[in-house]
């Protein structure tokens, strides 16, 4: 099976992908559209981007760009730890506390600010696409006093020298990936990782006005549907307009989650069932 996920080799997604599909054939897409894209048009038959993290919040690219781009069914969800190492190209693995500039990806750098706030007050950030790939342009750059906050592996593929390892702020760092497909069907996978299942619905509010978001969230309630998540994002249909992404903590089902849907459109919101699917937990 062909399996696209944000790039290049040795992300966080490329760990998770190697773990939960050990035999797939893996495609590396240097931007999470693009990863997107590929599923869209059939280049792979799933993708696989970052979601979510427990420090630093939505991967605010993902959700937009699946619900205003290309909106593909989630077929399921990867959650693993995140360990970050502060990393230079081996000729400055010495003079590495002279460095002016870091990279890596904008998550990666939030979830050590304390880190580097402290050490590297002097040193300046430079956003990539991924971890990986701030890895790859600090060994591609001897020349430049630069460093990449990325994994392991990354130091391993890429030849860098890790000079602090474990420099994320909360040990508890973990983040969400998910699995897209084309078409909506069940993942065929059989994995000692699956932890549970869940059902990802995107929710437009029918206008302003008082109690609205109270009535959605009683559709829920009362029938004791448990929510794991609810986000508001911009509907970008004007300052002030919002939708909101709300996870069921259990599968799509014949009578709660259709019957809380029917009340909800009921109150003239709009429903679009993201998913229902599987997840995977790596520890
Ligand atoms: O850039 C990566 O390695 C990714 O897979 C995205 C990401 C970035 C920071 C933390 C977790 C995942």
């Amino acid at each position: 099976m062909k399996i696209g996920y944000l790039g290049p080799k040795a992300t966080f997604t490329d760990l998770a992908v190697t773990t939960v599909f050990p035999n797939a054939e893996k495609v590396p897409y240097n931007t999470i559209p693009e990863c997107i894209d590929a599923v869209s048009s059939g280049e792979v038959e799933l993708g696989v981007v970052p979601l979510e993290n427990a420090i630093e919040g939505s991967v605010n690219l993902t959700i937009d760009y699946l619900v205003h781009e290309q909106t593909l069914p989630i077929v399921g969800e990867i959650v693993a730890p995140i360990q970050q190492h502060l990393m230079v190209h081996p000729n400055h693995a010495d003079d590495w506390t002279a460095i002016r500039y870091v990279y890596s990806h904008s998550h990666a750098i939030a979830q050590c600010h304390k880190f580097l706030h402290q050490h590297f007050k002097q040193a300046m950030y430079e956003y990539t696409t991924s971890t990986s790939a701030a890895a790859k342009f600090v060994s591609e750059n001897p020349q430049l006093k630069i460093a990449a906050i990325a994994n392991r592996l990354a130091a391993q593929t890429y030849g860098l020298t890790i000079v602090q390892e474990n420099i994320h702020d909360y040990d508890y760092n973990h983040t969400r990936f998910i699995i897209v497909q084309r078409e909506n069907g069940e993942l065929a996978i059989d994995s000692p990782l699956y932890a549970g299942d869940k059902t990802t619905l995107m929710i437009t509010l029918p206008k302003d006005q008082a109690g609205a978001l109270h009535q959605v969230l009683s559709a829920f309630a009362w029938r004791k549907l448990n929510l794991t998540k609810i986000e508001s994002r911009p509907a970008k249909t004007g300052l002030g307009n919002y939708f909101f992404i709300v996870d069921v903590d259990q599968k799509m089902d014949e009578v709660l989650i259709p019957g809380a849907i029917a009340e909800l459109e009921a109150l003239d919101c709009s429903v679009q069932v993201l998913g229902s699917y599987p997840y995977y937990v790596i520890k």
